[in-house]
């Protein structure tokens, strides 16, 4: 005999519903959930009780109850207990509205779709593996007021196919102080676009923001000066306090002066939270908005089946108005990932993408930009590139710029010649050929890609094999020791 809570299922379900008539009448943001209740207990009442707690109820019945509270109960509209798919349908009148203007809020949608039901009794997991927003609910919501088009423009691409952002985070991760973090810039962007804070850097005591930003400036104007080509920072305006975030973002603001416009604000929006994006959206609209989600893992990771899935924390994140977000590397990189995971990208750049179980239309908000980053590196970018079926993302690669063998500039330039090298390939400059024999024949006239090869030669030996003697180191020997030989510049 199957245990169970007490069975609201007749009120908090309704199997008759079809996802159809729930998407045409737009007035229910879908939730699609992996849901499996605690050993003995009945799918279709532990399921209903989810959407109690989710939105009008609570394990009990209640005296206050009328009948226009049943009218905005969550319901659930389809099971598969076999498969562990619940999915419910959420009035949008549940959720909360700005005083101010009238707008939508995340933290509300948050609150009762992954809120008290992640921890009941008779649930054993419950993870959103997508979430459907109707039109007329989705445009209650900022979106992003900026994104790569931005960036293209600053860089002199134009506005359509821009391609490949190149762009670094300054490493080590902590440590630098001011005047080595400028010389770091100024060293990327001899070859690089867009330098980013890495997600820890701000005020520390060793490196405070009032002496670091000004050698940023410094940098990048003598950057700019000597190559003649825009160029891009990350600042990280992140804090707990939105006061210190705002306070942060306008000293930044002042010091770049007419250089303003190439500054973009960093907020590690999964542990400060989607309030913390929110102040910068709102706050400093022209800047471009660069979610880093640290820490997302402990819910997105395959490994917990609570939360939200990596796909959905990115679509929440266009929803609220990032103008980019770390998405990964799709496997190709250092973090968990999946190929597959270019859908991610589809549903941040398109208008109209599928998700897992929705599709959904975007009706004109701006992309999300992709931010590819996680032990990428030149030979690691043609087949990601291959995969998503595009380069026009933005790359922040950290090791794969200050860790080649010759320094940051021929970091950056090594992979602007990784995207190169795909792009001359795709045409079939090289014939008939593999990706990898492409681009390495592509690295027999560009030093910096050979560079690559000769500084990350696991990667090589892995994706290109027979390298070494395509490229001519006949033997082990041959083949130099990475050694870092990069020249530092004093910054008047
Ligand atoms: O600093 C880095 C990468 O440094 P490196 O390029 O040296 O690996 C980023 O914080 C990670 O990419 C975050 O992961 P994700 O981008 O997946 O959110
Ligand atoms: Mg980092």
């Amino acid at each position: 005999m199957a245990r169970r809570a007490l069975d609201q299922s007749s009120r908090y379900a309704d199997l008759s519903l079809t996802e159809e008539d729930l998407i045409k009448n737009g007035q229910h943001v879908l939730v699609a959930y992996i849901m499996k209740p605690k050993a003995g207990y009945d799918y279709l009442a532990t399921a209903a009780h989810f959407a109690a707690e989710s939105s009008t109820g609570t394990n009990v019945n209640v005296c206050t109850t009328d009948d226009f509270t049943k009218t905005v109960d969550a319901l659930v509209y389809y099971i598969d207990p076999e498969n562990e798919e619940m999915k419910i349908a959420y009035p949008t009148a549940l959720f909360d509205r700005n005083i101010t203007d009238g707008r939508a809020m995340m933290c509300s949608v948050l609150t009762l779709s992954i809120g008290n039901n992640q921890g009941m009794g008779d649930v054993d997991y419950g993870k959103i593996y997508d979430i459907y927003f109707p039109p007329q609910y989705l445009r209650l919501f900022d979106g992003p007021s900026c994104c790569v088009i931005d960036m293209w423009r600053i860089l002199g691409r134009g506005t359509v196919g821009g391609g490949l952002v190149v762009g670094t985070i300054i490493k080590p991760k902590l440590g630098l102080q001011p005047k080595p973090f400028g010389q770091a810039c100024y060293g990327f962007w001899q070859g690089g676009d867009f330098i980013k804070n890495d997600e820890p850097q701000g005020n520390q005591t060793f490196c405070q923001m009032n002496e670091c930003i000004p050698e940023v400036v410094k940098a990048m104007r003598a950057a700019q000066e000597e190559t003649g080509q825009g160029k891009l920072f990350s600042a990280n305006i992140t804090a707990d306090d939105p006061n210190e975030m705002i306070a942060r973002a306008k000293y930044i603001l002042n010091q770049m002066g007419p250089m303003a416009e190439n500054c973009a604000f960093l907020v590690d929006g999964y542990v400060a939270g989607g309030t913390a994006v929110t102040v910068a959206r709102r706050n400093f609209p022209k800047q471009f908005l660069h979610y880093h989600r640290a820490g997302h893992g402990a819910v997105t990771s395959p490994q917990t089946q609570r939360g939200y899935t990596a796909f959905v924390h990115t679509k929440l994140s266009r929803v609220i108005g990032a103008s980019g977000i770390h998405t990964g590397t799709m496997s190709f990189g250092k973090m968990e990932g999946d190929a597959s995971d270019k859908n991610i990208g589809f549903m941040l750049q398109d208008d109209v993408a599928d998700g897992p179980y929705y599709r959904q239309e975007w009706e004109g908000m701006k992309q999300t930009t992709p931010i590819i980053s996680g032990g990428m590196n030149a030979l690691r970018l043609p087949a990601f590139f291959e995969n998503l079926g595009h380069s026009n993302v933005i790359l922040t690669a950290g090791g794969g710029a200050f860790g080649h063998k010759d320094g940051p500039k021929q970091g950056a330039i090594s992979c602007a010649q990784g995207e190169e090298s795909w792009k001359l390939w795709k045409a079939g400059t090289y014939g008939d050929v593999s990706l990898s024999d492409g681009v390495v024949e592509y690295a027999k006239t560009h030093e910096e890609l050979k560079g690559a090869f000769l500084t990350f030669q696991k990667d090589a030996d892995q994706i290109y094999p027979g390298w070494k003697e395509k490229l001519g180191y006949t033997g082990e020997s041959s083949v130099q020791a990475a050694s870092f030989n990069w020249q530092k510049k004093e910054l008047s």
